[in-house]
């Protein structure tokens, strides 16, 4: 079995070498238009395998998408990262483009793939990419869920002194500031979150989540890439194993959460068609408008995709 990460640069890189330490699939090809790049972070963590202990082969192309021919799985990461001061949505007028074009050649090569979009602004780069592969939606998703609650879940570990491990949480809606983590939907071993921690340290929390890609682009002029690349990483290995994993994914809405033709995170079924389901929870009012201010924020961002005129 084959896995394509297109885009070797901080995240794409960590997909890759994430995936093959896994061991769970054949080979994963590593493919960027910088000449030498892919081919170099292959080797250099095909040079791991005898020391992290796996078999699968990573190999690097400049721009070869015959190399990527049916792939199972296709993570794109290609694009423009933000440096201090930007909006992860001021990376639209380059990143469209690069969606485009490499979707575009992912869906010549592999048909049949499941495509999981990186780029951002998320929301509407996966949008970018299904209008671009015209496949069912079910195989064109987003990776930001499982980045965002894992923030959410460090910080409550960490407050709480306990075991990221024993914390699981949901989140809804766009990756951007407008995000809604959801206490009532948080537990820590089964307990809610909220009978083990005060109001005011929880909202501190769920505050510094929804900026917590902002924190990292401000401490280090670019922005992250080990939880970006593990997270990616783990849907791959819930598509490829079939391990009908329950995670907060960036998935198209046909009417549900009273939503249409918008992509934003919800928790579904990643199993080996992609989006086995996607499943509604009942929200309260307060969750209910803070999802809708949230879709807001990313149909402002669809119609600057509009604007751009690249699909008429
Ligand atoms: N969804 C998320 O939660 C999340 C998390 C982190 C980063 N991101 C986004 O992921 C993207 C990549 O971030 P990064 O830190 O890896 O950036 P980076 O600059 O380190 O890497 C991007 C790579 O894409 C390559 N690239 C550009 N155009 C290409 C094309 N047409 N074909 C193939 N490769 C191409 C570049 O050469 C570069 O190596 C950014 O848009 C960033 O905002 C999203
Ligand atoms: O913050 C960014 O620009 C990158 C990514 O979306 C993140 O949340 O880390």
């Amino acid at each position: 079995m084959k896995v394509t990460v297109v885009g070797a640069g901080n995240v794409g890189a960590t997909c890759a070498n994430c995936i093959a330490e896994k061991d769970i699939v054949n080979e994963v090809v590593l493919l960027d238009i910088k000449e030498g790049v892919a081919e170099g972070k292959s080797l250099d963590m095909w040079q791991t395998a005898p020391i992290n202990l796996y078999d699968t082969r990573i190999k690097g192309v400049t721009n070869d998408y015959e190399a990527t021919n049916n792939s199972e799985v296709v993570v794109i990461t290609s694009g423009l990262p933000r440096k201090p001061g930007m909006s992860r949505d001021d990376l639209i007028a380059t990143n469209a483009g690069i969606v485009k074009s490499v979707t575009e050649n992912i869906i010549k090569h592999s048909p049949n793939a499941k495509i999981i979009i990186v780029s951002n602004p998320l929301d509407v780069m996966c949008y970018c990419a299904y209008l671009t592969a015209k496949i069912d939606s079910s195989r064109v998703f987003g990776m930001a869920g499982i980045l965002d609650t894992a923030r959410y879940r460090a910080f409550l570990a960490e407050a709480l002194n306990v075991s990221p491990k024993d914390i699981q949480a949901l989140l809804l809606g766009g990756h951007g500031d407008t995000m809604v983590p959801l206490p009532r939907y948080t537990t820590v071993g089964g307990i809610p979150v909220t009978e083990l921690m005060d109001h005011d340290t929880l909202h501190a929390i769920i505050e510094r989540t929804k900026v917590g890609g902002g924190e990292l682009v401000k401490l280090m002029g670019t922005s992250a890439w080990y939880a970006p690349g593990a997270a990616a990483a783990q849907m791959v290995e819930a598509i490829v194993c079939n391990h009908r994993r329950v995670f907060p994914v960036c998935a198209l809405l046909n009417g549900e959460y009273g939503m249409n033709n918008i992509y934003l995170g919800v928790p579904v079924i990643l199993g080996k068609n992609g989006i086995e389901k996607i499943i509604e929870v009942k929200l309260d009012k307060d969750e209910q408008e803070l999802l809708a201010q949230s879709a807001k924020a990313v149909k402002t961002v669809m119609n600057v995709l509009d604007d751009m005129k690249l699909f008429n």
